[in-house]
């Protein structure tokens, strides 16, 4: 059935986070840690702020106001010098004796993750003859809400580890795009082990041997560091969605595009948090202005980015309840029809199968114009994405048909285009969604209710898993994931 604006636009309000939601209250630390890094942070030309590390409930450790914070405040200022980039560590590299006359790798070689991977595991390796080591102690002990901490296993290789109860467990319930997303990074993980060693290993100084260490130290670059954009100055930057992916930073050097930063990375993510940043030349400090008042006592946040719950669990290992950005994807449920589709075994919906290469054919009119894939449904919208609707209109007929007529190319060509076409017009010209809508729908409902069945089951494995291990993060996170996903595909299954 399809529902007026009027329900549409409510649908879209209610699904839209309200700020009040987000405000936490937690308990401020007393660590040792943490007095020891400000008071060496202090002494490196950090002015004072008005945040105190924290533990709160649902977040755990973050910032806090320490005194009220009105919108338009500076939250942090961190002085160049405590930023660590790529630049500066291959500089240092460069001053280590070589082993061999000839060294074949030079240490530029180094991409800046890798720079930045091999300094964390270097001085994790000189503990607390490191002098950063009150920096280093405030690193995370352990990644164990990272998928990919959990599946790198415990000898480098450039494939999952998924023999064990607990990493085979959670391989099995990781939603695909997830999972993909972590083979993607195993696949970086290994190339980034291989290549530094092969770097590193023609210089005097600690070499890598220990995989877990190195996996610890890359997912400290991967979920710490900030992007680093084109010079601005903080007059003029723009209020900034996304802090540690967005352009934020004026470059150290202008090779560099990431860094570390003190302090700055025990800030917690939140999408409705309002930032600017941008580095000031005059005092050579990376600034932070707040947009949002905070009153003492509640969590100050910054932005990730504007990302869905899949993503921030594959690369920081966390979900955020209420997320805005989140969306229901079909990439692998579109692969799976296609299979069946090529291989005879949707004969009940087509009245003849088309071939292998038909299906490619259109494949790849969709790949030539930028359409393939990232096939996405919202729960705040009340249409299919762009690219969901582009795909069933182009692949439907001829799945339904066995064939593809220049017809149905065309009246898909004009669509794409955006010619509307009339409807008292003859057969040939009647627009492609007016024709497509229904079988689109019925697809559409078809792969959801077969999510929904899926994501029941998924769901209630997480759930008995998380309530024998309440402590584990990754499995309150698969919760929200699954419920999310039951939640969106329940809806279009039965909706539009
Ligand atoms: C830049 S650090 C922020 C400080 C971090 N909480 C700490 O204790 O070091 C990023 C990490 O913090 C955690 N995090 C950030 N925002 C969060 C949130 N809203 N809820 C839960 N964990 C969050 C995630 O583990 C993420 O990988």
């Amino acid at each position: 059935m399809r529902r007026g604006r009027t329900f549409r636009r409510r649908r879209r309000r209610a699904a839209q986070p309200k700020k009040k939601d987000i405000v936490t209250r937690g308990t401020l630390s007393l660590d040792k840690e943490w007095t020891d890094l400000r008071i060496w942070c202090k002494k490196l030309g950090m002015p004072k702020s008005k945040l105190g590390l924290a533990y709160f409930p649902t977040t755990f450790r973050g910032m806090m106001a320490t005194k009220n914070i009105e919108a338009g405040e500076d939250l942090i200022r961190v002085p160049e010098r405590l930023l660590v980039t790529a630049s500066k560590i291959r500089h240092m590299l460069l001053t280590r004796p070589s082993r061999s006359v000839t060294p074949n790798c030079p240490s530029r070689a180094l991409s800046e993750h890798q720079a930045l991977a091999y300094w964390i595991y270097s001085e994790s390796c000189l503990s607390d003859r490191s002098t950063w080591s009150s920096y280093m102690r405030s690193l995370p002990r352990d990644f164990e809400s990272v998928p990919l901490y959990v599946l790198s296993g415990e000898r480098p290789s450039n494939k999952l580890s998924c023999v064990a109860d607990v990493p085979l467990w959670v391989a099995k319930h990781l939603p695909h795009s997830v999972l993909q997303r972590v083979v993607e990074q195993q696949r970086n993980l290994f190339s980034d082990w291989t290549q530094t060693r092969a770097v590193i290993g023609n210089l005097v100084g600690p070499q890598l041997t220990d995989w877990r260490r190195y996996v610890w130290s890359w997912l400290v670059v991967g979920t710490r560091c900030i992007h680093l954009g084109s010079p601005t100055s903080l007059k003029s930057s723009q209020r900034s969605e996304g802090l540690l992916d967005s352009s934020i930073l004026k470059p150290i050097s202008c090779q560099d595009s990431i860094a570390l930063a003190p302090v700055l990375d025990l800030l917690n993510h939140s999408h409705t948090a309002e930032v600017s940043t941008g580095f000031e030349s005059t005092t050579r400090q990376f600034v932070i202005t707040t947009h949002c008042r905070y009153s003492k006592g509640q969590e100050v946040f910054i932005s990730y980015g504007p990302h869905d719950n899949h993503f921030m669990l594959a690369e920081y290992g966390f979900v955020s309840e209420r997320n805005p950005f989140q969306i229901l994807e079909l990439d692998y449920e579109m692969d799976a029809w296609l299979l069946a589709v090529k291989s005879n075994e949707c004969l009940s919906f087509a009245k003849a199968a088309p071939t292998a290469d038909r299906i490619d054919n259109l494949v790849s009119i969709l790949k030539r114009h930028g359409l393939w894939g990232d096939f996405t449904l919202s729960p705040r919208d009340s249409e299919p994405s762009y690219r969901v609707l582009a795909a069933l209109y182009l692949l439907l007929p001829a799945v339904q048909y066995g064939e593809i007529s220049h017809n149905s190319i065309d009246r898909w060509e004009r669509w794409r285009r955006g010619e509307n076409l009339t409807p008292t017009s003859s057969n040939n010209s009647s627009n492609v969604s007016d024709i497509q809508e229904p079988a689109a729908q019925q697809w559409i409902q078809r792969i959801c209710g077969r999510i929904v069945q899926k994501s029941d089951i998924m769901l209630a494995d997480v759930r008995k898993r998380h309530s024998m291990c309440p402590q584990d993060f990754l499995y309150h996170c698969l919760g929200i994931i699954w419920h999310e996903t039951n939640q969106t595909a329940r809806f279009w299954s039965t909706t539009w």
